[in-house]
This record gives C-alpha cells, sequence and structure tokens, in this order.
C-alpha cells in the first residue's frame, strides 16, 4: 500500500480557504468566495463558487477576478454582488468595487464606479440598492468632489502622514489621511449615489469597518449604525447606536450610554426591535460582549443575555418569528451556533459540538462552516430534524493524502487550584513508549484560545507531523472559560498563566513519552510576550529553546502601538502614574535573568506589536550572549501572510527548535 506523505507547510497552502457563505432566499443555494494559493508564485488567487444545499456539485461561478471576495445574495435572488479590484470592461480599478453577477452565468458587471471604492455592504431589502461604507473626504461634496480628490491624492509626490487624530492606524495600515468613514447608498439602475452622512459630523467605527456595523430595516426607510459620539476618536471611547431616515435625512440616537460599548445592530424581522451587543466598558476594558435590545415603542434598551455567562459573537441573525436570535459564542474551546430564545432568555445549541466560523439562514435552511483543529471550515446544511450533511468537498483529497495525528483535550489544576484545558495533537503514528519533544504553542491575546479550529497560521499538525506532540493550554485569561477566568489575569499580567503553563509541563513530563530534554515553547504576540517573560522567570534547564513572534517586550515602549488606550486597563496604570506597575509586567525588566536560546520573528509593517519590540529583545539576548535568531520580515505584518513567507517561517521555527535540546549540563 502506497505511504502517504505527513502533512507538512506545504500541504497546508494547498488547501483552499473558503469565505462566509450567503444564501439565496430560498435557501437552495450559497454562494462563498474560495482563495487558492500558489507557492511557486506566491500568489493568492479567489473566485466566487455556488454550494447547492440540496446535493449537487459546487460550480465556479467567477473566472476572470483575481480577488472576488465578500459575496451578497440579493434578497430577490435575481443577483450576487460582491467586492473585486478588477481589469475589466476597458477600465482598472484603482480601489476595490462592487460588482453584480446573475447567479446562473454570464461575467459580472460593475455596479458603478465608486471613486474612494468600497469596504463592506449590505442590499436593502427592495434589492434595487445596495448600502455601503467609503472612506470619503468628509469636507468635499458629491461623488465628483471625490473623485478629484482622490486623484489629487494619488497623484501627490509627497509620502509623509500628518495627523492630530488620535486613532490613526489600525493593526497593519495607516487609516486614509483626512478621510472618514461614511454611508452611502447606490441606486443600481441609475448608478446614483448618495452619501448619507455628507455634511454632518456622523462617521461609521473606524475600525470595525464590516457589514456587522450598520443595518437596514426591513421597510428599507431607516439605517442603524454604531458610532463614536465624541468629536475625537479613540479606541476605548464607548460607541452608540443611531438611526438615519432615509426620507428626510436625520439622525436620531438610539442609545448612547458612557458606560456601554453598543455594537452591531440588527432589526427585527417588523422592525420594531433592534439587537445588538452590549459591553459594560465603564466597569472593565474585559466585559464581555451581551446580547441586548432596543424597542422601538418605548424607546428603551435592555441586557437580555446578563446571567449567561458567554460573551456573544456578531452577526446577530433573526429567526423569522422574531422571538430569538442565532449567533457563535465560545464554550470551553468550541463555539457553536447558539439560539437564544427572547422570551425566557434561554440559550440552546443549534450544532452540537465544534467550532462554527460563519453561518447563514434562509427560508428555514442554516449552512453553518464549521471547522476543527484537523481540518479547515467545511460547509454543512442543517437540515431541521435531519442529521447535518456536508455540502462542499473542497479540500478532501489533500486531507485524505496527508494523514494528521489525533487531538484530546485534558484538563488539569493550574494557578488558585482551577481546572485548565491543555489540548494536544499527537504526531501522526503515536507510539507511546517512545520518547518526544514536547512543544507548548502559547495564544495571543490574552483574551482568546486555542480551541477546537483550525490555524493557518499556527498550525499544530504542521508542527506535529514533524514528531513534536503539541500542547496549547488555555491559560487564565483565555475566553470561552466564563468572566471570571477571563478577567483574573487583569492588572498582573504573566503571574497565572506562568503558572498555568509550568503546571501543564509538570504534567506533561509526567507522561512517559514526554523527553524531558526536549520541551519548547512558542507563542505570537500575547504568546511572545510569555514567552519572554518565560525566558526571565522560569529556571535555567527547564525549556531548550523559545519562539517569540511579534512578542510584547516592554509595556513602556508599546505605547507606540495602535492599541496604546487600552494597555492602562489591563495592566492596571500608564508608565507615567505607576511606572514601577508596569515595569513589573514587562519582560524587558528582567532581562538580566534571561539564558535560554530563543528565535525572535517579527514583521516591519506590524502596528499592533511594532518591531521595535523584537528587535530590542533580539539585540538584548545577543547582547547579553544568549544563543538567538532573527527572522524579520520587511513586507510582512503582525502575521506571516505571503505562501513563501509562511514557508520560510514554519522551516526557520522547525529547524531551531530542531537544534536545541538541554544537555547533562544545562538540565533538567
Ligand atoms: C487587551 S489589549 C490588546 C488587544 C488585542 N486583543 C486582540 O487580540 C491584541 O492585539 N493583543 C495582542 C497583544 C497585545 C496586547 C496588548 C497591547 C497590544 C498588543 C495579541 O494579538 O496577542
Amino acid at each position: 500500500m502506497a505511504r502517504h506523505p505527513h502533512f507538512s507547510v506545504d500541504s497546508l497552502w494547498q488547501l483552499q480557504r473558503m469565505g462566509p457563505p450567503s444564501l439565496c432566499p430560498d435557501g437552495a443555494q450559497a454562494v462563498v468566495s474560495v482563495t487558492r494559493h500558489d507557492m511557486a508564485h506566491n500568489r493568492s488567487h479567489s473566485a466566487l463558487w455556488l454550494l447547492s444545499t440540496l446535493g449537487g456539485a459546487p460550480r465556479a461561478l467567477t473566472h476572470c477576478g483575481d480577488k472576488d471576495g465578500q459575496p451578497a445574495w440579493s434578497p430577490h435572488g435575481d443577483l450576487i454582488a460582491f467586492i473585486a479590484r478588477r481589469d475589466q470592461q476597458g477600465a482598472k480599478d484603482e480601489e476595490p468595487q462592487l460588482y453584480l453577477i446573475a447567479p446562473d452565468g454570464g461575467e459580472a458587471q460593475r455596479a458603478a464606479v465608486l471613486p474612494t471604492g468600497v469596504e463592506a455592504f449590505k442590499w436593502f431589502p427592495d434589492g434595487k440598492r445596495i448600502a455601503f461604507i467609503a472612506w470619503v473626504w468628509p469636507d468635499a461634496r458629491g461623488a465628483k468632489a471625490q473623485a478629484l480628490r482622490m486623484k489629487a491624492w494619488r497623484e501627490r509626490k509627497e509620502s509623509g502622514y500628518a495627523t492630530s487624530e488620535a486613532l490613526y492606524r489600525w493593526w497593519d495600515h495607516n487609516l486614509p489621511q483626512d478621510r472618514v468613514p461614511h454611508l452611502l447608498v447606490l441606486d443600481i439602475r441609475s448608478g446614483r449615489v448618495r452619501d448619507l452622512f455628507e455634511g454632518t459630523p456622523f462617521e461609521l467605527s473606524r475600525t470595525e469597518l464590516d457589514g456587522s456595523c450598520f443595518d437596514i430595516s426591513p421597510d428599507g426607510l431607516n439605517i442603524a449604525f454604531m458610532h463614536d459620539p465624541a468629536p475625537h476618536k479613540r479606541i476605548d471611547h464607548c460607541h452608540a447606536l443611531a438611526e438615519i431616515d432615509l426620507r428626510s435625512g436625520a439622525v436620531r440616537t438610539l442609545v448612547q450610554d458612557a458606560g456601554w460599548h453598543l455594537e452591531a445592530p440588527s432589526y427585527s424581522p417588523a422592525g420594531d426591535r433592534i439587537a445588538f451587543t452590549a459591553s459594560h466598558r465603564g466597569l472593565k476594558h474585559t466585559m464581555p460582549r451581551q446580547l441586548a435590545l432596543w424597542d422601538r415603542e418605548t424607546a428603551t434598551w435592555s441586557v437580555e443575555s446578563a446571567q449567561w455567562d458567554h460573551a456573544v459573537n456578531v452577526p446577530l441573525h433573526w429567526e423569522d418569528d422574531g422571538q430569538s436570535l442565532l449567533f457563535t459564542a465560545e464554550d470551553r474551546g468550541e463555539q457553536p451556533l447558539w439560539r437564544f430564545d427572547l422570551p425566557d432568555r434561554r440559550a440552546e445549541r443549534v450544532q452540537a459540538h465544534g467550532w462554527v466560523s460563519s453561518f447563514d439562514k434562509r427560508a428555514g435552511t442554516t449552512l453553518i462552516q464549521l471547522e476543527s483543529v484537523s481540518h479547515p471550515p467545511q460547509a454543512w446544511v442543517l437540515p431541521p430534524g435531519e442529521p447535518a450533511r456536508r455540502v462542499d468537498r473542497f479540500n478532501d483529497s489533500v486531507l485524505a493524502s496527508h494523514p494528521m495525528g489525533r487531538s484530546e483535550t485534558h484538563t488539569i489544576t493550574g494557578a488558585l487550584g482551577d481546572g485548565v484545558q491543555i489540548r494536544l495533537i499527537y504526531p501522526p503514528g503515536f507510539d507511546p513508549s517512545q520518547r518526544y519533544p514536547v512543544l507548548h504553542l502559547l495564544h495571543g491575546g490574552p483574551h482568546s484560545v486555542f480551541g477546537d479550529n483550525w490555524h493557518w497560521r499556527w498550525n499544530q499538525h504542521v508542527f506535529a507531523a514533524a514528531g513534536y506532540v503539541v500542547a496549547c493550554v488555555n491559560f487564565h485569561g483565555s475566553s470561552g472559560f466564563g468572566y471570571a477566568f477571563l478577567d483574573s489575569i487583569t492588572h498582573r499580567w504573566g503571574a497565572l498563566e506562568l503558572q498555568d503553563i509550568e503546571a501543564a509541563s509538570d504534567w506533561l513530563l509526567a507522561q512517559p513519552w514526554a523527553d524531558p530534554q526536549r520541551v519548547y515553547a512558542a507563542g505570537g504576540s500575547y504568546g511572545g510576550f510569555l514567552v519572554a517573560w518565560m525566558n526571565a522567570q522560569v529556571h535555567s534547564g527547564r525549556y531548550a529553546a523559545y519562539v517569540c513572534h511579534a512578542g510584547c517586550y516592554d509595556w513602556q515602549a508599546m505605547y507606540a502601538d495602535d492599541a496604546y488606550p487600552w494597555h492602562a486597563r489591563e495592566l492596571g496604570a500608564d508608565y507615567w502614574v505607576d511606572p514601577v506597575k508596569v515595569a513589573a509586567q514587562s519582560p524587558s525588566s528582567f532581562a538580566a535573568d534571561m539564558h535560554t536560546p530563543t528565535l525572535v520573528v517579527h514583521g516591519a509593517l506590524d502596528y499592533r506589536v511594532p518591531d521595535a519590540q523584537g528587535l530590542a529583545f533580539y539585540n538584548t539576548l545577543q547582547a547579553r550572549g544568549i544563543a538567538s535568531r532573527l527572522l524579520w520580515f520587511p513586507d510582512e505584518n503582525h502575521w506571516i501572510q505571503k505562501p513563501r513567507n509562511s514557508r520560510l517561517w514554519y522551516q526557520e521555527l522547525l529547524a531551531w527548535l530542531g537544534t536545541h535540546r538541554l544537555t547533562s549540563s544545562t538540565g533538567p
């Protein structure tokens, strides 16, 4: 029998990545964007595909585009709109544009030429108009004036960026200089565009610019949106909900409360209520998103899920009867789809197990994208009263020909005597009578999780197939284990997490298969902070080597990041108020105690954890004569996203780990 090669970074990049689905009105088909990668040419290509929920084979819908994304089926089913940057009809798009295509064939047509491009959009219920988000110059009136400003901007010879804003960059890009995100409406037949915020001080959230930041009422007469009501925008401001009357253009505030951050408005089927998420930032920065409702008749709002210890994800999807809502929410390393029943304020799982990354529901048909630690998102239809049925086959042959090891979870006793979950991923053909190296992968956030979900960047199976038992500890501060667990690390970053990781290492080292000379830890961002922290806090000879990817090293210097207004709420103080408290949580303060070989990785375009953090850490290790290596990418951000850079990343990590083991002189 032929032996299949193990899963590797090359097999990872052979897998196709499916975007969120949009169902047609009768639920018989869904459209998705599917991205394929070309390792040889270091390129990616996205096209639209149709999936039948009734049993037919998937069908490619677009062929000419290169980056066709965010498809949405029109309310009458006759068209699919999507966003693309194309070279067609004698014009090359300078900015992403809206395209329309008939689901049964033909090629897509540009819906209009939108000078400032389009970020996200939604169909009006009449199927004749589309509301979309674009970054516009607020002082320029009309499409012609915007086009002139855009042309002048593109042709300028200076590259300097000048701003007086507090919020001017986000993750990996500068926000467009002097432009703000507005909501516009395109009339498809006439091509006319109206800027709903023109001449007003309103703008959408500068950082959460997707279709969930606004919603169109079922009668098409109003649009509800979230926005920062303060004139000087900051990421730590609480957002309010407002509604614009499309006939008069008048905007009225629906809910505004300095303590509550409000997001993702969604009209009920009758339009009489708006569901949204609310988190009480006035109390704590870490407060979870709860489900809330605004009532038109009484003009009052209420939190509906206060007694349910889960953080509600967006989007919120109303069931047709207006009595319940669908959304996803994490639960102990899973992320099921839930139905929240409004009359008795109770949540029940719609999908029993696993990790639902996105979903849609039309005409009684529910389509979910279900992933696990061992496969990327797959499309499943959930027929009422019947077992779930898979409706795509995108990656089956690649996965079938690259066997993976099994995975399981254990609960150990961690800091404060609490139960802490470890997810283990074993090498293929794992034999417990043999010895294996152990690799901790530490997640970022800190308020996120290594759940039963697929990872493109920290793919556990690539490491497991190279021979490591991979251990993912969901340390204190992780999401999905209740609010007390999530908030327990606030103002003392590093302390409890380290106890959990160390307890997990004790547990792992007690297993007969664990090689005590080959225990490693690697992590990105907050996970990178943790490995830098471990390097100073854990005694020599415990871990053979570390990998610190985009790690936070010095919380004072981290003020160069785009999230600086959040620091004090997590660390307990700003550095000028209590420098000792901030320094006590910074790995840089303990550089003299570091001793373990470390690979430092950083991308120069990372604005969340600027690369000066990684460079300072690496230079310190070099200056101190500790074995270290730097992998620096001039063209990557917080994440390594290009196929060839990703391959180099995995190769460097595996080579680094492979060359380090403890000897009798170094430990254990
Ligand atoms: C809680 S503040 C950090 C927010 C954020 N969380 C979402 O992932 C984040 O970017 N975390 C970084 C690490 C970091 C922590 C604090 C300030 C800047 C960056 C991560 O991705 O781990």
